[in-house]
């Protein structure tokens, strides 16, 4: 049989190993070289969902970002140093692949909020090595199940939206939706607890922190304070949408 080559990026659900569907868990353990996001100095979500699957010989490769939050995301500096940084990986990832299979560890599901959109897109571009994704559980998910309570009933709208995201703009999308989900939370908390106020929604409103993970923490949003929110972490408030109720 001839050896696969090509990149395939594989959804790794919420955290919770054991949320990864059975393709997943396949493929992570039969990798000879993995690639991950990560920031420098953390040991990587996707990284960490994987500890102990991993075969002993599999290279990894570290794919840290140049900057997350150091410099305002509209800025030349920082559109550069990050197309630089996608551009390079892409280049690096296509060689490999065109001898090997290359397996991308994502947290959640890849095409929702996930940085291997940015590899997808240039890889396809390319045109010159099979590129294949493989759908996980995304974050919210897991989380909304961490509350232990169902996100929507009836005709319920969720709208999902992140907290980097002006005030005006959270309060706008939040006015028009029942259930809501915020991602990108960490050092926005407050910003997002502003709008949460301004619509009446704060008392409604849980906050779940590495949702599924070793390290989850689930609590009511007005139960906590604004410092030192990880950026792991989503704002849910349920539905409360028609169902059917006896009248009498
Ligand atoms: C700039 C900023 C704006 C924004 O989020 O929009 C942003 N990341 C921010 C913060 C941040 N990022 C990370 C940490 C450390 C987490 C930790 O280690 O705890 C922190 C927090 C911190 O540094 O404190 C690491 C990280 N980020 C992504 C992954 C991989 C993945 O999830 O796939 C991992 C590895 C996670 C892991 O597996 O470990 C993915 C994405 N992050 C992006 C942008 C997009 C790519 C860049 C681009 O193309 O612009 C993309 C693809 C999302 C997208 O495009 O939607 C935002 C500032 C928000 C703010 O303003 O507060
Ligand atoms: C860059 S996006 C990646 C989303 C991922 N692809 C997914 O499908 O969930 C990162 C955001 O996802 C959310 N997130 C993902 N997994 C999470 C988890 N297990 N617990 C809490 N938040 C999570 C957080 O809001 C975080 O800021």
């Amino acid at each position: 049989m001839v050896a696969p080559t090509g990149v395939i990026c594989v959804g790794l659900g919420p955290g919770d190993p054991e949320l990864m569907s059975v393709k997943a868990d396949r493929l992570v353990r039969q990798a000879r070289h993995v690639a991950f996001f990560r920031k420098p100095g953390r040991p990587g979500k996707a990284r960490q969902a994987v500890q102990g699957l991993l075969a002993d010989d599999v290279v990894e490769y570290a794919m840290e970002y140049p900057v997350t939050t150091e410099l305002p995301v509209d800025s030349e500096a920082y559109v550069q140093q990050l197309s630089r940084f996608y551009d390079q990986w892409c280049e690096r990832l296509a060689e490999l692949a065109r001898q090997t299979q290359v397996v991308v560890l994502c947290e959640g599901d890849p095409f929702l909020y996930g940085s291997f959109m940015h590899l997808y897109t240039r890889l396809q571009a390319r045109g010159d090595v099979p590129v294949d994704v493989v759908p996980g559980i995304p974050g919210m998910v897991g989380c909304w199940h961490a509350t232990g309570t169902p996100i929507t009933w009836g005709d319920d709208v969720l709208s999902v939206m992140t907290g980097t995201l002006s005030e005006d703009e959270l309060v706008r999308r939040m006015q028009t939706a029942d259930a809501l989900v915020i991602m990108k939370v960490g050092r926005n908390l407050p910003r997002i607890r502003r709008a949460l106020q301004r619509c009446g929604r704060t008392e409604a409103a849980w906050l779940v922190e590495n949702g599924t993970t070793a390290q989850q923490q689930v609590q009511r949003l007005q139960d906590v304070g604004d410092a030192a929110c990880p950026y792991f972490a989503i704002v849910l408030v349920h539905g409360q949408g028609r169902r059917p109720e006896a009248a009498w």
